[in-house]
């Protein structure tokens, strides 16, 4: 009973909370109003009733069918033509939104709209548009991927940073931002290079078994541990398959060794669960993989409330699993921000800001700081963050910081896996450092790295995790001549961008050289063109955090490890939804690599390289050491 009582009581919440604003207000209001004066004219026009009714859902259908509201008002922007409900829906499942805007661009120009559903986007796929609609506009438009979601849950994403609009986002975006100054990201450095000395232990297993891996979900487990040690001073213990529990003597001990244990279960069942509901969430942001439910919403907004309704009370298969996915994370949300609370009513809490020991020079926020961190924050009358805004942060970094950077440093392992060239280099690189060939990579360390920073920028170039930024239209913006309403998604497609050969030299091919300093293809590049963390005030707050963990990841990987394609992967498929990630993932052979000659070969070429590493660094590859 109490089960059938939860599983009615959760699906209905989509109809009760239906406050927040998705943006299809005014075009229901224009629909509604049309529709309710065509039902007066007819009744006044001496139309029997019944006959006025049917004639006036007639109406809702040939308006839901053909769009006209959005049509009229985006008819000056060129694309492809609308197709009643679907618009370009099966087009985004059958090639991901990236593949089918470098073809809207190669017939349009770069300037287009498209159809998501019965949405038009406005799609900039040039460089120096693309700033601009970028900087110009701030707020990211709310019903860009999921206009389903039952209202509390989007109420509560739309309190994170990432969905924030205005003033609320701009306190935020400041409350956030001390977790990245240089210092922050410096004390993360250790956490970051433990967890990928955990990787490489778990890859060093698989190489001595000899079995391929899919690389994408090992990284990922990394990458929520690292999200788990840096933001709440979680270990997530993803990599061990039970925690363990040091030997104890006496009763105290042994008291303090079970207590030690179960926290430590519980953080690996929390991890877990974590892990999976991420998993799930970006699974079903896929359009393919999506809801009928959302489809539909996509298909009519402005019948949302009632498709809404109706998903309340026979939810399907995959809106019951995003739920369920909600409610893990926002479980797991909740209860970091209860204990972060409870830590600092006790006075267990260490203070989230580090000072230097003379306590006069501030060092950035502690390791796992996060929570406490924002619970000093105040908005401009001295208020602090509720639970909810507290959670609802926990849930971006979360998720922001989880699949993003598993996806980039997966496509770094592809593209270096796919040529010998960049591979070698990379090796030779790694080697020249100085100190035992098995020590962990720090961030010092990255100084003397410019070829393995520009692995990552060129994969990051080639595979953007986020292939468009999204903004909301306001202002009465135009961009190469066409104005775009109000209200409009404007994307921009960093994807086509990063892969124009107007602005890219051989621009489908990998070559990280192009990012080396002095190289003549940097100085002559336009710096917009390669905006895979967006650009603006609402840039990724996160990148730096992310190119240090991939820097520091992928250096100690190739330290320890080549990896081999298993057959079949070349071109990758990929899929997209909020992120492009690998369709199924990268499946790789990881062999060790024979590291007696690697401490040869660092001793004899050690000083040639220190001395070039200089002349090397990326300059408008985005750089990391302040
Ligand atoms: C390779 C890894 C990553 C990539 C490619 C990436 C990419 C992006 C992009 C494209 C945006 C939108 C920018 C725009 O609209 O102009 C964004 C926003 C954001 N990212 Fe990342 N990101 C990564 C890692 C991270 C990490 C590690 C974190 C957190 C720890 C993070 C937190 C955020 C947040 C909070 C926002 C919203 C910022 C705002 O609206 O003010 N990201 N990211």
């Amino acid at each position: 009973m109490a089960a059938l009582k939860k599983k009615l009581s959760r699906p209905l919440s989509f109809v009760l909370h239906s406050s927040v604003e998705m943006g299809d207000e005014p075009e229901r209001t224009v629909v509604f109003g049309g529709l309710a004066l065509f039902a007066a004219a007819l009744l006044l026009a001496g139309t029997p009733p019944l006959r006025a009714v049917l004639l006036t859902v007639l109406a809702l259908l040939v308006v839901l069918a053909t769009n006209p509201y959005q049509r009229w008002r985006h008819r000056h922007i060129p694309g492809p033509a609308y197709r009643p409900l679907f618009g370009n829906l099966p087009e985004f499942i059958a090639d991901g939104s990236h593949a089918f805007f470098d073809e809207c661009r190669a017939k349009y120009g770069p300037v287009f709209k498209v159809w998501f559903g019965s949405r038009p986007w406005v799609v900039i796929a040039d460089a120096d548009l693309g700033r601009r609609a970028n900087y110009k506009l701030l707020n990211r438009p709310l019903a860009i991927s999921n206009p389903l979601a039952p209202d509390h849950a989007m109420q509560s994403s739309a309190e994170g940073l990432l969905l924030a609009k205005d003033a609320t986002w701009s306190m935020l975006r400041k409350a956030w931002q001390p977790a990245f100054h240089s210092e922050s990201l410096a004390g993360y450095a250790p956490g970051m290079a433990s967890e990928a000395a955990r990787l490489v232990d778990r890859l060093a297993e698989v190489a001595a078994g000899g079995a391929a891996t899919n690389i994408w979900r090992d990284i990922g487990h990394m990458t929520m541990s690292v999200v788990g040690s840096a933001a709440y001073g979680v270990d997530f213990l993803l990599f061990d398959r039970q925690p363990t529990a040091p030997a104890a003597s006496d009763a105290a001990a042994s008291a303090a060794a079970k207590d030690r244990a179960d926290r430590e279960a519980k953080h690996q069942q929390q991890g877990r669960a974590v892990v999976h509901a991420a998993a799930e969430m970006f699974k079903c942001t896929e359009v393919s993989g999506a809801s009928r439910y959302i489809a539909a919403a996509h298909a009519m907004p402005v019948m949302r409330p009632l498709i809404s309704a109706l998903a309340s009370v026979f939810p399907d298969a995959a809106l019951t699993r995003l739920c369920n996915a909600r409610e893990t994370l926002s479980t797991a949300s909740h209860g970091l921000v209860a204990a972060t609370r409870a830590a600092v009513a006790t006075g267990e809490a260490q203070p989230a800001r580090r000072e230097d020991a003379d306590g006069k020079r501030p060092m950035g926020v502690a390791p796992g700081s996060f929570l406490g961190l924002l619970l000093a924050a105040r908005d401009t009358e001295g208020h602090g963050l509720s639970d909810r805004q507290m959670a609802a942060q926990a849930n971006v970094f979360t998720l922001a910081g989880y699949e993003t950077t598993a996806n980039a440093l997966s496509y770094a392992i592809y593209c270096v896996a796919s040529s010998p060239d960049a591979q070698a280099k990379l090796l030779a690189e790694l080697d020249a450092l100085p100190g035992a060939p098995d020590r962990e990579v720090t961030v010092e360390d990255l100084q003397l790295l410019p070829f393995t920073a520009a692995v990552i920028d060129e994969a990051l170039r080639l595979y953007p995790p986020a292939t468009r930024t999204a903004r909301e239209a306001r202002g009465g913006l135009s961009l190469g001549g066409y104005a775009i309403p109000d209200g409009t998604a404007v994307m921009v497609a960093t994807y086509s961008i990063q892969r124009d050969p107007a602005y890219w030299p051989k621009a489908d091919a990998f070559l990280p050289e192009r990012w080396l300093k002095g190289h003549e293809e940097l100085a002559a590049s336009n710096p917009h063109a390669y905006l895979p963390f967006g650009s603006g005030a609402r840039m990724c707050i996160g990148y730096r955090f992310a190119l240090q963990e991939a820097r520091l990841t992928l250096a100690q990987l190739y330290r320890r490890f080549t990896f081999g394609l298993e057959p079949g992967q070349v071109p990758l498929k990929v899929k997209t939804g909020i992120t492009m990630s690998p369709e199924s993932g990268v499946f790789v052979r990881v062999a060790e690599r024979p590291l007696r000659a690697q401490a040869a070969a660092a001793e004899a070429e050690a000083a040639p390289a220190e001395a070039g590493a200089e002349a090397a660094v990326p300059a408008h590859a985005i750089a990391i050491v302040a």
